[in-house]
């Protein structure tokens, strides 16, 4: 998700600031994984004990590199929340074994003892293992979630990164300088520029490596999200792969792709009698611990089967990696009738007019917007939310687009129900190590709804591989050039994100096997976030979601665009993937629900009564933020959020509303929210629940000093206003609020104006208001407030 720019990418709305909350530090603190023991050797001496194996369900390090038996190897470690880090790991790793034949182990710092680094070292010396860590940032300059324990550990004692966890590790837990000395290792930081912290994890880590002892190997890799993270990376791979050889002293050879040899498939596909398979087949279920059933019971509801088999191993705790299915109580669409224009080119080539979604006339395409909001159940799962949390979701393919692709790579419907598992091809030296892509044994059609995102962009890498699949030699050597020359490959594939049914449909001499499809070229479909737009307070077992739909026109070149070929160009329409699925079920649900006659839409209909996982449920869990109200609600609270960066604001000022209305005695302090749309008769989102709330302090019944100040930036006749600019109008009463009464003031919406422009424009208030003598001292005070976590951003670039 993050690797798209936000132009494509679903709009989610996700938190820069809350990563490293106390809930997650107590969840992993429970999960101690070391034994102490006391010093036996001068080594331990160094580190004042000896680690020994692992507990609490973590992997041994040790054990797992000393299995491998390798003469030398690579062991890379990703820091990754939307799989950008965990595919540059793999695929610097795949080269080394490709050029170098290194064996690579690609690991997920979560899955392993990581403080077994400390005994590999101690152990086995630094001469046979070179270690890469790929490291995106998030929020305040935080780890990703599969990295924080890892992160809380190395980083304790150093004064940098989280002070939270610095406090609860055990002082004989805490590595002291030299701990790690010799480590060699390569290092790879994932960031955006956008924000405040950019690739702080990366840097911080690198710094923190040095100190302990660890030797880099080449430069340190940094990633920009804003401008090229391919290009970045890229850049670094090339002078990596030559530190890599001569730190082993191995031969470098040249680069470039080998046309010639042939493409060896990672996996090998093996088709499972269904006969064996069928309590074993997976359905889309995300947890890869054993497969769920589910059946309706007598009185309606829904639950899994009772069948102790499935009921001893399931997880009762849901986490990223176990999803509760949490079923739509609600949908309800928060604007009609918008939509976004497109002029174009009158030599492209349009769409078909008279699509549901868009219209197509003169040389415009038209396109519908949506907006939904959608309440999800969290029943009895035992899952809890704060107001401000985030949840993430796991979306589904759109079957025609499936469907389209299984057609592109000439499959009959016979060869997407088979049931089918991958096993690790042994001509291929990558294989022994490599991740299973999805839960298996499963039929390739859910493999290719459920399991993998059949609609992201093909990645320049893999025109090489489908280069080799080609049979036409035209085609062959257009593909292969795409794989190499970086500047025609994001003209004619990035910018207008073709997918791999474009690349079928453009060169149909490919004839690449379905195992190289779903075992390497797709990648597994990545959870999406947003900011829970429901209030805990109020609603606690139900989860809101505010998700704007994306969908776009663009021009598209034939990928094989020689300067001739213009009749080919063309105009695409893009849609995103998690909420064009959102869309769809709340479309479902209205058709089904018309049929019941508006009864609530029943998880299972008549015909599909054998669906494996009901309808209208969705893959979730709860991710904390530390995106909160004050704890006192005395407290004034500024929130500016336009957009669908209302979303947790929505849920904010429900709350204050709530509580002043049914606990007085409270005295809530004021709720201001500054919001923006195009137009208040168009894309006012949450305009009835506002004015009726509103009404309500204007007549009196509730005691509350609410303020709904909006900026519309489409109304004819009228000036552009933005959020900012209300923000300056009411200057003196913001600085009252957060300068005077020591309020918070939160901002939630797009990074790279909006939250910008939002920064500027209270520093410039605080200089005016708040007696502060010099624009210096002014943005002390901003960064200050900060630092007390009461100025809070929940934004994404
Ligand atoms: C909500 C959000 C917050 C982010 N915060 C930061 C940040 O504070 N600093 C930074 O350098 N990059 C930040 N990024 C950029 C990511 O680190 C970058 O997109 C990276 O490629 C993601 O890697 P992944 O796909 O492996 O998770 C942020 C991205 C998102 C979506």
């Amino acid at each position: 998700m993050a690797q798209l720019s936000l132009d494509f990418t679903d709009v989610v709305i996700l938190s820069t600031v809350g990563l490293l909350s106390a809930a997650y530090y107590f969840f992993f603190k429970k999960d101690s994984r070391v034994v102490v023991s006391p010093a036996t050797s001068p080594a331990a001496n160094a580190t004042k004990k000896e680690i020994t194996k692992s507990s609490a369900g973590k992997k041994s390090l040790v054990e797992k590199l000393r299995s491998q038996n390798n003469e030398n190897q690579l062991v890379f470690f990703y820091g990754s929340q939307t799989g950008t880090a965990e595919d540059l790991a793999t695929r610097l790793g795949t080269e080394c074994t490709k050029k170098y034949s290194l064996p690579v182990l690609v690991c997920d710092p979560e899955e392993y003892d990581m403080m077994e680094l400390v005994e590999w070292i101690e152990n086995e010396g630094t001469e046979s293992t070179l270690f890469g860590f790929f490291m995106a940032t998030y929020g305040e300059g935080e780890p990703t979630d599969n990295t924080v324990d890892f992160y809380e550990w190395i980083m304790a004692g150093s004064g940098k990164g989280d002070d939270e966890g610095e406090e609860e590790i055990d002082d004989d837990e805490l590595l002291e300088s030299g701990s790690l000395r010799g480590l060699p290792y390569v290092a790879f930081g994932l960031g955006n520029k956008t924000y405040e912290h950019y690739n702080a994890i990366g840097k911080r880590l690198d710094q923190r490596l040095a100190k302990l002892g660890g030797v880099r190997v080449g430069e340190l890799g940094l990633g920009d999200d804003d401008d090229s993270m391919e290009e970045d990376f890229l850049a670094w791979k090339t002078a990596v792969l030559v530190d890599i050889a001569k730190h082993f002293g191995l031969q470098v050879t040249a680069s470039g792709a080998q046309r010639d040899a042939p493409h060896v498939p990672l996996f090998d596909l093996v088709n499972v009698a269904e006969d064996n398979a069928l309590e074993r087949i997976y359905y889309g279920e995300h947890s890869n611990k054993t497969p769920r059933r589910w059946q309706m019971l007598k009185n309606g509801t829904l639950d899994q089967e009772d069948d102790p088999k499935y009921v001893e191993t399931e997880k009762t705790t849901y986490d990223s990696k176990h999803p509760h299915y949490g079923r739509i109580l609600k949908s309800r669409p928060l604007f009609v009738d918008v939509h976004d224009e497109y002029g174009f080119d009158s030599n492209l080539l349009l769409p078909k007019a008279g699509h549901k979604r868009y219209q197509v006339s003169d040389c415009k395409v038209r396109i519908e917007r949506h907006c939904l909001h959608v309440d999800l159940d969290l029943g009895d799962s035992g899952l809890k939310y704060v107001t401000g949390d985030h949840v993430g979701v796991w979306p589904v393919n759109d079957e025609e687009h499936v469907q389209r692709l299984a057609q592109a790579l000439n499959i009959s419907h016979g060869v997407l129900d088979s049931v089918v598992q991958l096993n690790p091809n042994k001509k291929n030296m990558s294989a022994a190590n490599a991740k299973m892509p999805f839960p298996a044994p499963c039929t390739v059609r859910t493999a290719l709804v459920n399991y993998l995102d059949v609609s992201s962009t093909i990645k320049q890498h893999q025109l090489e591989i489908l280069a080799k699949y080609a049979d036409d030699p035209a085609e062959r050597t257009a593909l292969f050039e795409l794989s190499e020359n970086r500047e025609r490959y994001v003209t004619l594939i990035e910018k207008s994100r073709k997918d791999l049914a474009d690349i079928l449909e453009a060169f149909p001499s490919i004839a690449v096997p379905i195992v190289v499809v779903i075992g390497e070229l797709l990648p597994r479909i990545a959870v999406r976030y947003y900011s829970i737009s429901s209030s805990s307070v109020e609603e606690p077992t139900k989860v809101g979601i505010t998700a704007v739909m994306v969908r776009y026109a663009i021009p598209s070149c034939h990928p094989a665009h020689r300067a001739d070929d213009k009749k080919n160009d063309s105009v695409v329409i893009r849609e995103g993937l998690a909420t064009s699925w959102l869309q769809r079920l709340h479309e479902q649900r209205t058709e089904s629900a018309s049929r019941t006659n508006g009864a609530a839409a029943a998880p299972f209909s008549q015909e599909d009564e054998a669906l494996p996982i009901p309808r209208f449920h969705l893959p979730m869990y709860i991710r904390t933020s530390n995106f909160k109200l004050p704890k006192n609600p005395r407290l004034p609270v500024v929130m500016v959020g336009p957009g669908t960066g209302v979303a947790p604001f929505r849920a904010f000022v429900r709350e204050r509303f709530h509580l002043a209305k049914t606990r007085p005695e409270m005295q809530v302090g004021p709720t201001w929210l500054f919001y923006g749309c195009r137009h208040p008769d168009k894309d006012f989102l949450y305009r009835d629940e506002f004015e009726q709330m509103e009404k309500e302090v204007a007549d009196g019944s509730v005691k509350l000093d609410l303020r709904i100040l909006k900026a519309y930036s489409r109304v004819e006749g009228q000036k552009k206003q933005y959020v900012q600019h209300m923000v300056q109008q009411h200057a003196e009463d913001v600085w009252n609020m957060i300068g005077k009464q020591k309020g918070s003031f939160y901002v939630c919406g797009d990074a790279k104006h909006m939250a910008h422009d939002v920064h500027e424009t209270l520093t410039a208030l605080a200089l005016d208001h708040g007696n502060l003598g010099t624009e210096e001292r002014a943005k002390t005070w901003v960064k200050d407030l900060k630092s007390q976590s009461r100025y809070l951003e929940d934004v994404w670039a």
